[in-house]
C-alpha cells in the first residue's frame, strides 16, 4: 500500500503540470508525514470519484496509471465505477473496466454498477457492463459457475463408432486428463483474479500407447465459439480420459508446469470459461467409477456411445428391455434455497458442521422420487429449521460436479419465523438483515462471517436478493 503511493506521488510529479489546483504545490517529498500522505490519498481518492462522476477522463485516467485499486470504494461503498455509471459516462466506464475494475462489486446498499445504471436508463453503459460480467454467455444472461461449456455436445454423433474413432485420432482433437478424479489443469502467468488455472489439454501422441488399453474416454463434443454458425463437424474434438492408471508424475509430465487439482474447492478455480467442461467431465468419469456393474442383474457393464451409455454384458439382462436409466449417466437434482421473512427484511442462513469456520449459506437437501421441486424445498426448509415455507420462486441451477448433482437455486417465502433447526444436520440457522447480509457478502462483516464465494449457486441467489432493494 505504501509503495503504491509513493508510486502515485511520483506520477503526480510528473504529471503535476496536467492536474489544475491539485495540492502537489502544497506537499514536498522531505515533508511527508504520514498523516499528510493519507490526507493527500483521500483527496486523490476524491478526485478519481469526482473525475469519473464528471467524466473527467484525465482525472480518472492517472489514477489508472497509479497503478491503485480500482475498486476502493467510498463510505457508502461505492466505486468509480458506480459513480460513471450513475451518470451515464460510457467512455469512463468503459475504459475502467478495461482495466480490471471489478463489475461485480456491490455497495452497502446492495447494487452493482450495472443495477445502478439500469435504475438509471444508461441503457448503453449497461449493455457494456453487462457484456463485461463473468458468466455472461453469448445468447444468455446469466450463467452460474460450473455451466458455462461451449462444446456441442454433438448427442446423436455418439452412436457412430467409425466417427468417433475417427475423431480420436484426429491431429486436432485434444484430450482433457483426470487422475482419481483429479483434473490436468496449468497455472495462467496473469492469475490476479481466483480463477488461476485452465484445464491441461493434451494430444493424442503422448497417450497413444495408453489409450491403446481401453481407458475411460468419454466424448464431450466438439468446438463450437459461435452458435450461430451451422457445424460441419470437422471442428476440433474434446475428449476427457481417465489416467488413474499412470502415476501422478508421469501425468503431470504430460504437461510441463501443470498441476492435478482436486475436486472442491481447489477446481473452482478453474476459469469460468472452462468450468462447465470440467463440470461435464468429471461428472461422467465419477459415473463411470461408479457404475462398472450392472446395479439390475450385478453382471458387468461397458462403455457405449462415445461414454454416453454403459450396457449389461448379459444378454439376458431386463435393462436391454425398453429404456432402462441405470444404463445412462445420472444426475442428483438438489433444491437449495434462500429463505426470506414474511416481511422480506431478513433471510435465514445457516451452518453445518463441516463449513468453513464463520461461514453461513442457503439451506440445501437432495429432492426425493415423485416430488416437484417446490414441495423439496418446502420440506427440506421445514426439516432443517422448523420454518414454514408458501411461495417458491426458482432462480437459476448450477451443475455441481461432486459427484453429479444439480443444484435448483430458489427463492422461498416464509410464513412463520421462529427457528427450530434439526441438530444432526445445522449446526445453526438465523435471520439476517440486508445490511448485515451485505457486509458478509463483502467480506466486511464485524464477526468475520461470510456467505459461500461467487462460483456458488447460494452466493448468486444471496446476491439476487439483496439487490432487490432499489435505494439508489
Ligand atoms: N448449502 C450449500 O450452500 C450448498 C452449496 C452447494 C451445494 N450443496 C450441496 O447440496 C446437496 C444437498 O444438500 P444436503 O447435503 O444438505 O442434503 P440433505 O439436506 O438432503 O441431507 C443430506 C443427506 O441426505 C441423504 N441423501 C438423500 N439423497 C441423497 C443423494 N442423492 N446423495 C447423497 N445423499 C443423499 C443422505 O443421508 C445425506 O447425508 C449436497 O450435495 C451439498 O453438497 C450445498
Ligand atoms: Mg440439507
Ligand atoms: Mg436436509
Ligand atoms: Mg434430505
Ligand atoms: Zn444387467
Amino acid at each position: 500500500m505504501f509503495s503504491s503511493r509513493v508510486h502515485l506521488l511520483n506520477i503526480c510529479q510528473q504529471k503535476k503540470g496536467n492536474i489544475a489546483g491539485f495540492i502537489w504545490d502544497k506537499i514536498s517529498l522531505s515533508a511527508v508525514t504520514f498523516r499528510k500522505m493519507s490526507s493527500f490519498n483521500q483527496e486523490f481518492k476524491e478526485r478519481f470519484f469526482r473525475g469519473a462522476a464528471s467524466g473527467e477522463i484525465d482525472d480518472v485516467r492517472l489514477y489508472i496509471k497509479g497503478n491503485v485499486d480500482l475498486n476502493e470504494r467510498n463510505e457508502r461503498g461505492w466505486t468509480a465505477l458506480m459513480f460513471a455509471a450513475r451518470n451515464g459516462h460510457l467512455h469512463v466506464v468503459r475504459e475502467l473496466v478495461q482495466h480490471g475494475c471489478d463489475t461485480s462489486v456491490i455497495n452497502s446498499t446492495g447494487q452493482t454498477a450495472l443495477d445502478i445504471a439500469l435504475f438509471w436508463n444508461h441503457g448503453d453503459v449497461a449493455r457494456h457492463l453487462q457484456a463485461g460480467q463473468r458468466y455472461l454467455h453469448p445468447d444468455d444472461n446469466f450463467r452460474n459457475y460450473f455451466s458455462l461449456n461451449t462444446l456441442n455436445r454433438c448427442s446423436d454423433k455418439r452412436k457412430d463408432r467409425g466417427w468417433l474413432a475417427n475423431k480420436i485420432n484426429d491431429a486436432n482433437t485434444r484430450f482433457v486428463v483426470f487422475r482419481n478424479l483429479e483434473v490436468l489443469a496449468t497455472k495462467l502467468p496473469k492469475s490476479s483474479s481466483m480463477y488461476r488455472y485452465e484445464l491441461g489439454k493434451i494430444e493424442m501422441k503422448p497417450i497413444e500407447t495408453i489409450l491403446a488399453c481401453n481407458p475411460v474416454t468419454i466424448f464431450l463434443g466438439l468446438v463450437q465459439e459461435n452458435r450461430q454458425v451451422p457445424l460441419t463437424f470437422k471442428e476440433p474434438a474434446l475428449f476427457a480420459v481417465d489416467l488413474s492408471t499412470m502415476s501422478e508424475e508421469d501425468v503431470r509430465a504430460l504437461s510441463p508446469g501443470s498441476e492435478l487439482l482436486p475436486g472442491y474447492p481447489a477446481a473452482m478455480q478453474l476459469l469460468p470459461a472452462e468450468a462447465g467442461i470440467f463440470a461435464e467431465a468429471r461428472s461422467m468419469l465419477a459415473w463411470h467409477d461408479r457404475y462398472q456393474f450392472c446395479p439390475t442383474c450385478g453382471s458387468s457393464t461397458r462403455l457405449e456411445e462415445g461414454g454416453y451409455k454403459r450396457e449389461c454384458a448379459n444378454l439376458e439382462c431386463r435393462s436391454h428391455k425398453g429404456v432402462h436409466n441405470t444404463c445412462y449417466p445420472r444426475t442428483d437434482p438438489s433444491a437449495i434455497m434462500l429463505v426470506v421473512s414474511p416481511d422480506d427484511k431478513r433471510c435465514l442462513l445457516g451452518r453445518s458442521q463441516r463449513f468453513p469456520a464463520k461461514m453461513y449459506s442457503c439451506l440445501a437437501g437432495f429432492m426425493e422420487p415423485g416430488e416437484t421441486l417446490e414441495d423439496a424445498v418446502r420440506r427440506e426448509v421445514e426439516e432443517e429449521s422448523g420454518v414454514i415455507v408458501d411461495r417458491v420462486e426458482y432462480h437459476s441451477s448450477q451443475p455441481w460436479p461432486f459427484p453429479a448433482s444439480l443444484m435448483l437455486g430458489c427463492i422461498a417465502h416464509a410464513t412463520t419465523e421462529t427457528v427450530k433447526i434439526d441438530e444432526t444436520e445445522l449446526e445453526d440457522a438465523r435471520w439476517f438483515n440486508r445490511p448485515e447480509v451485505v457486509q458478509m457478502l463483502t467480506r466486511q462483516h464485524p464477526q468475520g462471517l461470510f456467505v459461500p464465494p461467487e462460483q456458488a449457486v447460494a452466493h448468486q441467489i444471496i446476491k439476487t436478493w439483496v439487490r432487490r432493494t432499489a435505494n439508489l
